[in-house]
């Protein structure tokens, strides 16, 4: 699949796109999750490209909700079953599904519907899904304790695009190389030439490092998991409780982000754990085991009694001997013990090992009061716990990113399944609660619903009434004040947009004729202006001449009429009360007109209107009137029957009222006259 052919698709997205793995495929599966892995593409742009692709390959001319009134429904059968997500994915990925017009199109998404209406869905899944989001790549990771190093200008551009995580420098020659190694801890030298040189510092030679990045930079793929990691664990436990087959073995995937820390760093390691404490501890426990000493030494100086001979003592003054002297001669055991005492502590308090030799050597043999530490050596005992750290924590973060680097794939997989499991249970979740059915998708016009009842009502879901009706052809529907002739439309539209969709339908059994478009025309508030009643009367123009357009067209190419949506009858037509758009008198007369031309073309169309006796009179030929009826007035509330009654033409309600007030008597035959002016 060309990817600028996809409609919504420039040269700046298809770029984009170009950076995913397999674009095309993600395009062909409507795979939303992987679209907005692709750089600057958000997922609601990337749902938008999606239903592109998903046109572009069906052949689909789209345009299937031809009026607001259908789109509205579109939008609220959307609604529906987007607020039955748990993640904004699943959402999203809901928005690829619209009504077509394309039978290969409504095939592929019935089929998905179908096997996602066999899923359970269950409140432990739906917890497990909060956490779980497409996996994000982190973008914003930046390596400072190496570089990579190259001569060559081209080998230059490429690792700056293949590790754009860490510096590169160009290098003439080993001088420079030995002066990179000063700045950097690791310096990564790409070309041959430099295998052999001989240069202080942990300087590589690895002239393979681009092709295996993760090699330079282990932090890339750390930093991914770390950043992913309750989105990991959260989309395995959807696995485990929803009991879905997993890509790989979930225990070491989420042992081994057991060992990372939130920065990507590894955690867990008793070894590294010690390092690390020693070398943030160091100063402390010096000054810890430099205290111990002199404590030890005070002590034993107030405890000894000193004597000295006198000469000894001329002695000593007459050289300018210190005090020093004096403890060396006289308490050099005791200051050997603190001393000792001492080096134990530091050695004990930061657990050393290796370093235990250097650590030694920080209190000097020498006695002197008090005890002090030589710094020289602590800073080199610094030194070399730090190196024994960071060497430690490379050794531990190249293993540990190397085993997540194997699980990387599986990982976007798992997550990808959950989120796509969210998909399925919202369908299915939606179909439980609406108590749907598949609907029957035919190529002959009309639609036919038993047991419809509309979500869409301002009445709970378990009031609803259902409703059963079937049209065939062009009909005008009658029916009392608030009998739900609008809701009945209502329902029409939601049943058909959802068919269309390849979705279930709230109804116990429906049947519905394909069409191409579907043209629901809302009732108009207030009676329109000349210029809003031009433009009403210009729509339905518009669609008889496309109507004979297609026909003709179809006709030339010869198109069987199965193959395609059939050319005679490619719209479904639903208007509530257009005479509200005009005066009664000549209302009645255009509607007549428009169903007449309906009717020779062939196509489904039901309009409501409480002008159903005048437009039959207005119409040249017999038309079709179907009735919702009130079975009557009890206690001054209509008793309807919300399904419509086939070839009946409803009783008004002023009739009901008259018929009511007649029953009741003593007005002298007044009703009752104005009650024969009905028949
Ligand atoms: N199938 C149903 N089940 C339960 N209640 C319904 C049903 N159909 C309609 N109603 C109720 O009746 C009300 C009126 O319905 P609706 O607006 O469809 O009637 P209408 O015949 O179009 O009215 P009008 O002639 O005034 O335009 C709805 O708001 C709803 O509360």
């Amino acid at each position: 699949m060309e990817l600028e052919s996809v409609p919504g698709v420039g040269a700046k997205t298809a770029a984009a796109l170009r950076e995913l793995d397999d674009p095309e495929a993600a395009l062909r599966d409507g795979d939303v999750a992987s679209l907005a892995r692709a750089p600057g593409v958000s997922e609601g742009r990337a749902a938008r490209i999606a239903r592109g692709a998903i046109r572009a390959e069906h052949d689909d001319p789209g345009g299937f909700a031809a009026t607001t009134r259908a789109r509205e429904i579109h939008e609220a059968a959307l609604g529906l079953l987007t607020e039955r997500t748990v993640t904004d994915y699943a959402a999203k990925r809901l928005e690829t599904i619209y009504p077509s017009g394309v039978r290969s199109r409504i095939e592929e998404v019935r089929a998905f519907a179908e096997a996602a209406m066999e899923r359970e869905p269950d409140a432990a899944v739906a917890e497990a899904l909060e956490s779980v989001e497409p996996l994000a790549e982190p973008g914003d990771v930046r390596v400072r304790d190496r570089c990579l190093a190259t001569r060559d200008a081209e080998r230059y551009a490429d690792a700056q695009a293949a590790v754009p995580e860490v510096s590169v420098e160009v290098v003439d020659d080993a001088r420079q190389l030995a002066e990179l190694a000063r700045s950097y801890s690791t310096v990564v030298a790409l070309d041959e030439a430099f295998a052999g040189v001989d240069v202080d510092g942990d300087v590589r030679v690895e002239p393979d490092a681009l092709s295996e990045p993760a090699s330079v930079v282990p932090e890339r793929v750390l930093t991914f998991f770390a950043r992913n990691r309750d989105r990991i664990r959260a989309a395995a436990e959807v696995h485990r409780v929803a009991g879905l087959d997993a890509p790989c073995d979930l225990d070491a995937l989420l042992s081994a982000l057991d060992q990372l820390d939130d920065d990507g760093g590894v955690r867990g390691d008793d070894e590294l754990d010690r390092l690390a404490t020693a070398v943030d501890d160091l100063d402390a426990a010096v000054s810890t085991a430099e205290s111990a000493a002199n404590d030890h030494l005070r002590e034993a100086i107030e405890e000894q009694d000193v004597t000295i001979e006198g000469t000894d003592l001329l002695s000593l003054v007459e050289r300018g001997a210190g005090v020093d002297s004096l403890l060396q001669r006289e308490l050099a055991d005791e200051y050997a013990a603190a001393v000792e005492k001492a080096r134990d502590r530091l050695v004990d308090a930061l657990e050393l090992r290796d370093t235990e030799a250097t650590a030694r050597r920080a209190f000097p043999d020498e006695p002197t009061y008090p005890v002090e530490r030589d710094e020289g050596v602590v800073g080199r005992l610094r030194e070399e716990l730090t190196a024994a750290r960071d060497r430690r924590a490379t050794r531990r973060k190249r293993g540990l990113a190397d085993d997540l680097a194997e699980m990387r794939a599986d990982a976007e997989t798992l997550v990808d399944a959950a989120l796509e499991l969210d998909v399925e249970l919202a369908v299915a979740r939606f179909a439980a609660d609406f108590e749907c059915t598949m609907p029957e998708l035919t190529d002959d016009g009309g639609f036919e619903i038993e047991g419809g009842r509309s979500p869409l009502l301002d009445v709970p879901f378990e009031a609803v009434e259902p409703v059963d009706y079937a049209v065939d052809g062009v009909t005008v529907l009658s029916g009392v004040n608030s009998g739900g002739k609008t809701s009945t439309l209502d329902l029409v539209a939601l049943v058909t947009t959802l068919a269309h969709m390849g979705l279930p339908v709230p109804a116990d059994a429906a049947r519905v004729g394909r069409v191409s478009e579907l043209h629901y025309h809302a009732k108009t508030q207030g009676t329109l202006d000349a210029g809003a009643f031009e433009a009403t009367l210009r729509e339905f123009g518009d669609l008889v001449s496309e109507i004979d357009r297609r026909s003709t067209s179809d006709a030339a190419s010869g198109a069987p009429a199965s193959s395609d949506v059939s050319a005679e009858r490619p719209v479904l037509v639903l208007v509530d009360e257009l005479e509200s758009i005009t005066e009664p008198g000549a209302a009645a007369t255009i509607v007549a007109g428009i169903l007449e031309s309906l009717t020779e073309r062939e196509a489904t169309a039901v309009f409501v209107s409480h002008l159903a006796e005048d437009i039959r009179e207005a119409a040249d030929a017999d038309l079709a009137i179907d009735g919702i009826e009130a079975e009557g007035l009890v206690d001054g509330e209509l008793r309807v029957n919300r399904s419509p009654v086939k070839g009946k033409l409803a009783r008004s309600t002023p009739e009901l009222i008259v018929e009511k007030l007649a029953d009741d008597g003593g007005d002298d035959g007044f009703y009752g006259d104005l009650l024969s002016k009905f028949e």
